[in-house]
């Protein structure tokens, strides 16, 4: 499994112009297919979504160039598709499965629509039952009411109403209204039940709009479209930011001191999830807003908790969720029941994933409460759901965290965690590597506390590794074995006291015993895969000061800081001696000497994280420095690096 691990964050400013409304582009891609005449759609969303719409229009037999960029042509087939039978795969993408359904359905073919796993249980049925109204030969191929679906030609009979159900997803009544103009007659949908999500509605009629058919419409209950009503190409279509993409950059910098500007959307925003920003306003946010932008910095007290109907905005009220988690009190998200028929059950998902690094939850058929607590570093599962991922790199000026499967925002943002780390700064980190006795352990401890840093003595994890390996019966060339004893390792670091199944370790893992398990357990790939994240979770507040042979090359590959630090092997061998004979060890140096040259050959020569100057790293050579120099000349550089 793929995985990110970040750092935990210190602030977050910047500007980040929005990739294209996810919503609004899969709605204009559809009715510039229905239309007549081509379009050209400018800032279309590069994404999994509208791959899977594109890919689908043109096994439908519409015309689709890339002009380059983001900007697409389409060539309109006047509401018949050229390809009369086909199978199409959409994926997980809502935004395409139900619209295409519908058009579909009323287009007089044979098609069989098809998703992943996850999208064939989502439900369907509602909008299925609409269209047997309007006469279409629908039905299930596999569970009653879920995808994937047979489309089969059909007489349209259209006898004035559908009713369609509007509590389950708006979805539904999108897809009946961007197809019944293929009807060619006058249709009325009725609402059942309240509608939810109505912003993606006005979304739909304002697409709609653009494309020359009005709705008529009865508050939010009758929905009416004309006979006579059709497509046609407004030439050129120019698609919003994505509302809800916002969401995140603005919570960074309502969180992170700000101010996070995000550009592409603003108050002239057709899309309701611009609504987040009040939201996120009334948990004391500053916000600020133009035509299509918006700023957000936090509040001097930090932010606030609250308890909010989210029924307007579902998807950015994930947002919320996390964002809870730097709010006083406890946050009540309410009226989200269909964030369970979502890319996973929304609900359960985020409680689950917000237990892990510590807050409080509370969870019900539609509401999520959350109360923050002390965060715990944790790995995040995202299950495939886009708005999981990012939605959880906000935690992470909480704890450094682990996020699995980052990919998976690749259905509405690709590039996401690219551009947010174009906006946050983390908790700084100086990298120091170096062979064995070279005094990185005692320069990297008083640059720690000169600094006021977390010190990580990266050696002491592969250290206690062979000596609980040794402890449990386990050869140090037993790569499995040696690294389920890494991955489990109970050990608690307190000032210079290091625990081992709740026992002081003391010179246990100082010998030179276990300093040759050390280095050979070090060179298996597993188990050093097995210490990554209990390293990089050493990466909070104010800051860190690692030594060990990777800290700068694999560890942590991004610290302000990297340096080499050496001495001859001689000088090393000499300070290890004395070192040993102060703590009452005896020694022999030209025994010390060349098992320090053998360790050196086995750090530096193996295949996974080998020890060596990266070409970023500087180099300090103490052979004739103290301690003391050593340690000034490192302040000095962190001091150069860090203005
Ligand atoms: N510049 C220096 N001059 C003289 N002695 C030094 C210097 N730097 C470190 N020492 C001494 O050398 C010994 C080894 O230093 P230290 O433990 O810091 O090295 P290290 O690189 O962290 O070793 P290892 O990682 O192998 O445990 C210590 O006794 C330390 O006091
Ligand atoms: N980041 C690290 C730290 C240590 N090792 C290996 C190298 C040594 O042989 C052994 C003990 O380290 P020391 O306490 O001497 O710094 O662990 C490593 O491979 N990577």
């Amino acid at each position: 499994m793929e995985f990110l691990d970040l750092p935990q964050l210190l602030s977050a400013a910047g500007t980040v112009r929005l990739p294209g409304s996810k919503s609004i582009s899969n709605r204009v891609l559809l009715l510039a297919a229905l239309a007549d005449g081509e379009t050209e759609v400018r800032d279309l969303l590069a994404s999994d979504d509208t791959e899977r719409m594109l890919d689908a229009l043109q096994a439908l037999g519409i015309g689709v160039t890339h002009l380059g960029g983001e900007n697409w042509k389409i060539v309109g087939c006047g509401g018949a598709f050229p390809v009369k039978q086909a199978e199409l795969f959409l994926g997980n993408a809502g935004t395409a499965f139900r619209p295409l359904t519908a058009a579909l359905a009323l287009a007089g073919g044979d098609y069989v629509l098809k998703g992943v796993a996850r999208m064939h249980e989502r439900p369907i049925g509602d909008l299925v039952d609409g269209l047997r109204q309007l006469g279409a030969d629908v039905s299930y191929l596999g569970n009653e009411g879920y995808p994937p679906l047979h489309l089969k030609p059909a007489t349209i009979r259209p006898d004035g109403v559908v009713s369609v159900r509007g509590d389950v997803s708006s979805q539904f009544l999108t897809g009946l209204l961007m197809a019944l103009p293929l009807t060619g007659q006058t249709v009325a949908v009725d609402v059942v039940g309240e509608l939810i999500s109505k912003p993606y509605i006005e979304i739909t009629l304002a697409t709609m709009a653009r494309f020359g058919v009005v709705v008529e419409r009865d508050g939010w209950q009758r929905f009416t479209v004309r006979a006579g009503s059709r497509y046609v190409s407004p030439g050129t279509v120019y698609v919003e930011g994505d509302a809800s993409s916002a969401s995140y950059f603005l919570a960074l910098g309502a969180i992170g001191g700000g101010p996070v500007r995000v550009e592409g959307v603003g108050r002239d925003s057709i899309q309701g999830d611009v609504k987040f920003a009040e939201a996120l306003a009334q948990m004391g946010a500053i916000i600020e807003t133009g035509p299509n932008w918006m700023t957000a910095c936090a509040p001097q007290g930090g932010l606030i908790a609250v308890d909010l109907d989210c029924n307007h905005i579902p998807d950015a009220a994930m947002t919320l969720a996390t964002a809870a988690l730097f709010a006083k009190g406890t946050t009540t998200l309410r009226n989200i029941a269909s964030w369970r028929v979502k890319e996973t059950d929304r609900i359960a998902a985020m409680a689950t994933e917000l237990r892990k690094i510590g807050a409080v939850v509370e969870e019900g058929a539609d509401f999520i409460k959350i109360t923050p607590s002390t965060a715990r570093p944790a790995a995040i599962d995202t299950y495939d759901d886009h708005r999981m991922a990012m939605c959880f790199s906000l935690a992470a000026f909480a704890t450094p965290l682990r996020i699995n499967d980052p990919k998976c925002v690749a259905k509405t943002f690709p590039d996401y965690f690219e551009r947010f780390a174009t906006v946050t700064r983390a908790a700084p980190v100086i990298a120091i590597d170096g062979p064995s006795a070279s005094g990185k352990g005692s320069v990297a401890a008083r640059v720690a506390a000169a600094l006021g840093f977390a010190y990580l003595d990266s050696g002491a994890l592969y250290r206690l590794t062979a000596l609980a390996a040794q402890r449990a019966g386990i050869a140090w060339d037993d790569e499995a074995g040696v690294a389920a004893i890494a991955a489990g390792l109970d050990v608690v670091f307190t000032g210079e006291d290091i625990r081992l199944a709740g026992v002081l370790v003391g010179d246990a893992i100082r010998t030179e015993d276990i300093s040759a398990g050390a280095s050979k357990v070090a060179a298996l790939p597993a188990v050093r895969e097995a210490l990554l994240f209990r390293q990089r979770v050493f990466n909070t507040l104010p800051g860190l000061v690692g030594d060990g042979r990777d800290m700068g090359s694999v560890i942590f590959p991004r610290a302000v800081l990297k340096v080499f630090l050496t001495a001859t092997a001689e000088a090393r061998a000499e300070r290890r001696y004395k070192q040993l004979i102060e703590k009452g060890f005896s020694a022999n140096l030209p025994d010390l000497l060349a098992d320090l040259q053998q360790r050196d050959a086995r750090d530096s020569q193996r295949s996974v994280a080998p020890l060596r100057q990266e070409a970023d790293a500087r180099l300090l050579e103490t052979t004739q420095l103290t301690i003391e120099q050593a340690v000034k000349q490192v302040l000095d550089w962190y001091s150069e690096a860090s203005s």
